[in-house]
């Protein structure tokens, strides 16, 4: 199995080995020829899933990534017999792009077993406090429900449908997440879940994290917290992101060339040419496939829409880090939340190991270096004060120059002022990414929503009459 450039793993006492093994390792696939109907620009779920939609309807596709692997911020390491997955990873039913995927290419899935925790443990300045999961649920329940409640009916009447929102909803995007907490009256232990919690979806400071993003969430989630939550963080697929990435790029028949990152794309009237590091391809048209974070990193030789030229500067505000870590003993069904400022906002477990709990750690504004096992171990321990830490797995999203940044979370006005202009075609050049979905924005789902909307509308574009 080939290893990626991106991840790194460290053994407690020994320095950090980068590079993971990783199906979604690949090389070029080496094309015989180089005029295509259409070049898709990025290899994540988006990318891989407009490929697949344009390479089923018979046209002639390449698909050019940066990194040297598929899958964008999802993928899967294998060491020792064990999946991990490095980025993105819980998928629902509720999720209706990617659960329609999973069962086309028949993949399964399995459980983390936080999914159904027993207990939860909250840090805060004043200690460590560790309660069922039933008594810590009903207060972060009934904190969540008052915060998204805007409209005296849980939030359904002003997020009727998160898929396509009302412009009622719009009032909603001027005001940040500390904004909101500011108006609502909550017990201590409540305000803590809940900062914590809405820290650990933004992945920031609550002052720079916008409130729509929430109750998007929320709507997301049927209205319930409970809801939400398994659509969050309870189901994997069993073989892994990788596996569901392998399968899109084997259907899509596209040609593949990987370690190109793209730095200029030109639009003229008969086509399309861009050039990334060792190639230049031309295409009747192209899809731009990469994250909202890193658009501007790409040069649009013949211009773009004023609307879009400035979306291309905004920056979504998600900045969240994860690692995976083998701890020395069984924490059993397990989570641990923090509000910000703390370094970690939250810390799963997701599995046993030979008897020993496999944490997954999260948190907001880069504060943990990912390569310090010390550092790593400090921090759980105020959680879990007798662990130690034996292994580390995780990759650095944020300081990665082809996402800058962890899933999506829009800053207050970011939605109102920019994302229809995201989302807008500019032909020949069409742009998929979960960063501007309209509805599981930020997730796989949102990636694979992505993929078919631009496909379609490259359809249309080039054979309008069908
Ligand atoms: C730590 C973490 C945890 C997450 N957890 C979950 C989760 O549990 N569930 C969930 O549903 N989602 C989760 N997500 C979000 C999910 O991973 C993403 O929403 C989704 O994978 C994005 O897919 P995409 O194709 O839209 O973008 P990306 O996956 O970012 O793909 C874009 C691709 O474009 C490439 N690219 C960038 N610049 C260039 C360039 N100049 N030239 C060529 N290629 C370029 C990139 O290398 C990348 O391969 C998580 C994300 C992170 C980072």
């Amino acid at each position: 199995m080939k290893t990626t450039s991106d991840g790194h793993h460290i053994k407690a006492g020994c320095a950090p080995i980068h590079g993971l093994p990783s199906p979604a390792a690949l090389s070029s696939k080496i094309p015989d020829g180089n005029a295509y109907d259409v070049v898709v620009v990025g290899a994540g779920f988006a990318g891989l899933t407009a490929a697949r939609e344009l390479g089923s309807r018979g046209l002639r596709v390449a698909i050019v990534e940066a990194r040297d692997r598929i899958g964008g911020r999802t993928f899967i390491a294998e060491q020792n017999g064990q999946k991990y997955e490095v980025g993105g990873t819980w998928v629902h039913w509720g999720q209706a792009y990617v659960w329609n995927e999973l069962h086309r290419y028949g993949l399964g899935i399995s459980e983390s077993i936080s999914g159904t925790p027993e207990s939860i443990s909250l840090l805060t300045s004043q200690g460590l406090e560790t309660d069922s999961a039933e008594a810590m649920g009903k207060d972060l329940s009934a904190a969540l429900q008052l915060f998204c409640d805007v409209d005296g009916a849980r939030g359904e009447i002003a997020f009727a449908n998160p898929h396509c929102p009302d412009p009622v909803a719009d009032r909603f995007d001027s005001i940040s997440l500390a904004e909101r907490l500011a108006q609502i009256e909550l017990s201590s232990r409540q305000r803590a879940l809940l900062e914590a919690f809405v820290t650990m979806n933004a992945a920031t400071d609550p002052a720079k994290g916008g409130f729509y993003d929430q109750l998007r969430w929320w709507a997301l989630g049927e209205y319930s917290t409970e809801a939400l939550l398994k659509r969050l963080g309870r189901y994997k697929i069993a073989k892994g992101t990788s596996a569901l990435a392998l399968a899109l790029l084997k259907d899509s028949k596209a040609d593949l060339f990987v370690g190109e990152p793209v730095s200029e794309i030109t639009a003229r009237a008969d086509g399309v040419r861009l050039q990334a590091r060792n190639i230049s391809l031309q295409a009747k048209s192209l899809v731009v496939a990469v994250p909202m974070n890193v658009l501007g990193d790409i040069r649009f030789t013949s211009g773009l829409p004023q609307a879009r030229e400035q979306a291309h500067r905004q920056r979504h505000v998600c900045a969240g880090t994860k690692f995976i870590a083998q701890v020395d003993r069984n924490v059993g069904a397990w989570i641990g939340f923090a509000p910000y400022p703390n370094a970690l906002t939250m810390v799963i477990s997701d599995r046993v190991i030979n008897g020993k709990s496999l944490l997954v750690g999260f948190g907001p504004d880069d504060k943990i270096d990912l390569t310090d096992i010390g550092q790593i171990q400090s921090e759980l321990r105020k959680f879990l004060p007798d662990i130690n830490v034996t292994e580390v797995l995780a990759h650095d999203w944020i300081n990665d120059p082809y996402a800058k940044g962890g899933w999506t979370w829009f800053a207050p006005n970011q939605t109102t002022r920019h994302l229809a202009s995201l989302q807008a075609s500019a032909p020949p050049l069409f742009f998929a990414n979960t960063d501007w979905a309209s509805g599981w924005r930020g997730f796989i789902d949102g990636a694979i929503e992505e993929g078919i909307r631009a496909a379609r509308e490259v359809g249309e574009f080039l054979s309008p009459q069908a």
